[in-house]
């Protein structure tokens, strides 16, 4: 293994994988920290973590683990994935997690990015964009967990990390990667070494990358992982993962617990001409819904059902209010890993989860400890193949995908392109 990475949550590792395969790697996904070493034919490995929003001493913790599981493997280069939209509180744990990595690992520097602009992100004078809005009037405010209501990412990561923040204008990385990797030089020297770049085209993530050849760590969203492959790769060492591809044509089910507003589109769209139950917050919490019933409405549909949480900002915060919310998202979580556990025992072999934590909780529901990457559906989602079941899937990012999402994920399971 080359490339060891981190991810803070399930849905945010398959994206990277994506990328990277997409890229040439052969890549494997692990659920949290493995207890036996990858196969040797693995050129990134991915470790999932469900940590984006627990307390910083267990992401910490949980984050050097991964690390040094991760350098047992042979891994000479490290990335930690967050999400392109930065998700995380003024508490967060994005930046006590950079400052851990670092110092175990020696690093003098590393690179902040989370631009991804095949879905819209972009970083421009360290400020972060989705479309043509700032982060905080994209929806992003409204997040059930982290709330972004700060679109500036020096500030935000202000708050998190104990060392100086430094930056990398776009004036610069339009001058290329040599003009990039001289400013990482003088921003450390002037002691701000954890240092956002800007980024708002694929082009601009190639030249950081080629940036960041040498730096122990690069920290971001998927897309500047775009460019670190050609770093690693020889020419003979690309491999086309999407063309192994096989899907399963078995019966599946969808499970969305993201609140996301692309999400909740995907959720109108399906739920009009196909077998769907919603799951209110109201029903987990009083016995109203059970998994068991759940189940049952989707073995036995009339087609591929969907299950859903989903829910508009108001709908969210109200419930939010009644339960806490941290009560409410885990219960909902841990509804979806039971309901996912009776799919699979049920016959269910391709399966579509929406939503960064929920994915998460249903994919450790499921005890799936490594996923192979396949070809990808949308920009962020590729499909997954369980390395022991019979079991393909989709974890896809809230936001990510279009309106289409869940037909064409089902199709792509299923083999089809
Ligand atoms: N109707 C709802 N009311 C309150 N919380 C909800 C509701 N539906 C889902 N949630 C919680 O909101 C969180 C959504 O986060 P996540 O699954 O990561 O989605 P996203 O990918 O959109 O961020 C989860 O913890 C989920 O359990
Ligand atoms: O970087 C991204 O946007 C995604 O890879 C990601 O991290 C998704 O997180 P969720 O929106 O919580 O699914």
């Amino acid at each position: 293994m080359k490339l060891g990475c981190i991810g803070d949550d399930f849905t945010g590792s398959s994206d990277l994988a994506n990328m990277l395969a997409k890229e040439g790697m052969r890549v494997t996904q692990f659920t949290g920290v493995p207890q036996e070493d990858a196969d040797d034919d693995v050129d990134a490995g991915v470790v999932a973590l469900k940590s984006r929003t627990t307390a910083p001493e267990d992401a910490v913790r949980l984050s050097l683990q991964a690390l040094q599981w991760l350098q047992r493997q042979g891994c000479t280069q490290f990335f930690f994935k967050y999400c392109s939209t930065f998700d995380s509180t003024k508490e967060g744990n994005i930046g006590p997690v950079i400052d851990a990595l670092m110092k175990a690992l020696h690093a003098e520097t590393t690179i902040v990015c989370p631009s991804f602009p095949a879905t819209g992100r972009s970083v421009y004078q360290g400020h972060l964009f989705v479309g043509d809005r700032l982060l905080s009037e994209s929806g992003m405010e409204d997040h059930p967990l982290t709330p972004m209501v700060d679109a500036d990412i020096r500030r935000w990561l202000g708050y998190q990390t104990s060392q100086g923040v430094g930056h990398v204008p776009a004036v610069t990385v339009f001058d290329g990667h040599e003009a990039i990797a001289a400013k990482l030089v003088s921003e450390t020297r002037a002691g701000r070494p954890v240092i956002v770049v800007d980024a708002i085209r694929d082009a601009d993530l190639r030249q950081i990358g080629a940036a960041a050849k040498d730096l122990k760590l690069v920290t971001g969203g998927s897309g500047v992982a775009l460019g670190l492959p050609a770093n690693i790769l020889r020419r003979d060492e690309i491999s086309d993962v999407a063309a192994e591809w096989q899907g399963l044509p078995g019966p599946a089910a969808i499970l969305a617990g993201s609140a996301s507003k692309m999400t909740q589109a995907q959720v109108r769209r399906y739920a009009k001409d196909n077998p769907s139950m919603e799951i209110t917050a109201e029903a987990v919490m009083n016995g109203g819904a059970t998994p068991d019933q759940a189940a049952r409405f989707a073995l036995e549909a009339a087609g591929t059902a969907l299950l859903y949480s989903s829910a508009n900002p108001e709908t969210v915060k109200s419930a939010q209010k009644r339960y806490g919310r941290e009560t409410i998202a885990a219960r909902i979580e841990d509804f979806f890993a039971q309901t996912a556990r009776l799919l699979v025992d049920g016959g269910i072999e391709r399966l579509v989860t929406a939503g960064g934590e929920t994915s998460g909780a249903v994919v450790e529901g499921l005890g799936l400890s490594a996923l192979r990457i396949g070809p990808e559906i949308a920009p962020g989602v590729p499909a997954l193949k369980t390395a022991d079941r019979n079991l393909v899937l989709a974890l896809k990012s809230g936001n990510f995908g279009d309106e289409a999402f869940f037909e064409k994920a089902l199709a792509l399971l299923d083999g089809k392109r």
